[in-house]
């Protein structure tokens, strides 16, 4: 019985989203400025047709690519949700574009409502917050972390994404305190439609010597119809939720979940699922660390580093394939790193389909991202959805 893995590589774009300009992303790449400052080595992407989608999306195969692919499908995935956030592009993967308009917080400061964050010291008895604005996470700690260890005070802020991010020490402010928070966070702010609260906990005495730990917790809110991994459970299928995929879909619809920190413990952990599970299983993997180490971080060398441990590895995913194995390659939005801030960009991404039992060729430009997941779901033999079109 078939069986589908999918990967997210994590902000992964390959720019050339038609509807761009709207977010002040107009030009924006991920792959096509990586691959521009540094000499990319991506023989395996490549080979899946990573070039030759870059190509379709922007008109330019990047310098270090081709445009043979050589097996496998390949395309380009448009996302139509509006957030070009983690939840909207995964739930829309999954089968359900995000019909609404997330809450935001404003650019001024503070950035959160006095109320909000005056209901938030009363319910959990904090001393106060430090942060109220927009940030980097890293650069907030570094600025602030001193100051909120000296007063107890945790640092609030938030993003160009629907979120509300807590930081603070995992032992003078204390791990579990840091999540109880965040519980209280969640239920403040999910009326507002702020799509997650997100723990940010983290180690060391100094600025100089801060650092985030592997603990981060997402309290995120649940997905507004079934995706893709309700419908394999529905059908008693075993779903496998690798690194953050159960925070992002809320826990809905998982059956098997599995954490690691670093994307190298995230690919052990996809292979031994691959060799665990059932015939009919669905294994979903999100690699972060493309995001949150270096797109968010504006690290040009340490993406590209990134991406070529990942493409060395794929070699030992395709040797662990059964004969009806799926394995579908992709991303939820970008985060070019050479691109102004600190904050994910508006682009197309690419999709790349393989299997033993799969004929090769283009998908071309596929409409939204909810293509990914039906096509998935006809693999495995599920009912088909609400939205999307199967390219297999
Ligand atoms: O700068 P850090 O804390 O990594 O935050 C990033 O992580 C958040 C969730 O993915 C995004 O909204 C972005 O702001
Ligand atoms: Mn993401
Ligand atoms: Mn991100």
């Amino acid at each position: 019985m078939p069986r589908a893995i999918l990967c997210i590589l994590d902000s992964f774009g390959i720019g050339g989203a038609p509807d761009a300009a709207d977010y002040g992303d107009t030009g924006a790449d991920t792959l096509g400025h990586i691959a521009a400052n540094y000499q990319l080595s991506l023989p395996n992407l490549d080979a899946l047709g990573l070039g030759a989608a870059a190509k379709l999306s922007t008109g330019e195969v990047p310098r270090g690519l081709t445009d043979q692919p050589r097996g496998g499908r390949w395309g380009v995935g448009r996302e139509v949700s509006k957030g070009k956030d983690t939840p909207s592009g995964h739930w829309e993967i999954a089968g359900v574009p995000v019909p609404f308009d997330w809450g935001y917080f404003p650019l001024s400061e503070p950035t959160f409502p006095p109320d909000l964050i005056a209901q938030l010291i009363e319910k959990s008895g904090i001393p106060g917050i430090l942060g109220n604005k927009h940030a980097s996470g890293t650069t907030v700690i570094a600025e602030l972390g001193e100051e909120s260890i000296r007063t107890g005070k945790p640092i609030c802020y938030t993003s160009i994404d629907s979120v509300f991010q807590i930081a603070a020490h995992e032992t003078h402010f204390g791990l579990e305190r840091l999540y109880t928070l965040c519980e209280t966070a969640f239920e403040l702010t999910a009326p507002l439609n702020i799509g997650r609260v997100i723990a940010r906990p983290f180690v060391g005495e100094t600025a100089a010597t801060f650092k985030r730990t592997g603990n981060r917790r997402d309290f995120a809110i649940a997905p507004p119809e079934p995706t893709l991994l309700d419908r394999a459970k529905e059908a008693g299928r075993q779903v496998y939720a690798i690194g953050k995929i159960s925070d992002i879909y809320a826990g809905h619809g998982v059956t098997h979940k599995i954490k690691a920190t670093g994307n190298m413990a995230l690919f052990d952990r996809t292979l031994e699922a691959m060799e665990m599970a059932a015939d009919g299983a669905f294994i979903m993997t999100n690699f972060v660390d493309f995001d949150q180490d270096f797109g968010h971080r504006r690290d040009i060398p340490g993406y590209a580093q990134a991406l070529e441990a990942f493409d060395a590895r794929l070699p030992e995913l395709i040797a662990a394939l059964r004969p009806d194995d799926l394995v579908v390659l992709t991303a939820d939005h970008g985060n070019d790193p050479s691109w102004r801030g600190s904050d994910h960009t508006r682009e197309q991404t690419p999709i790349m389909a393989f299997s033993p039992a799969l004929t090769p060729g283009s998908i071309g430009i596929r409409p939204s991202f909810a293509d990914i997941g039906e096509s998935i779901a006809r693999w495995l033999g599920l009912a088909p959805g609400r939205h999307g079109k199967s390219f297999l």
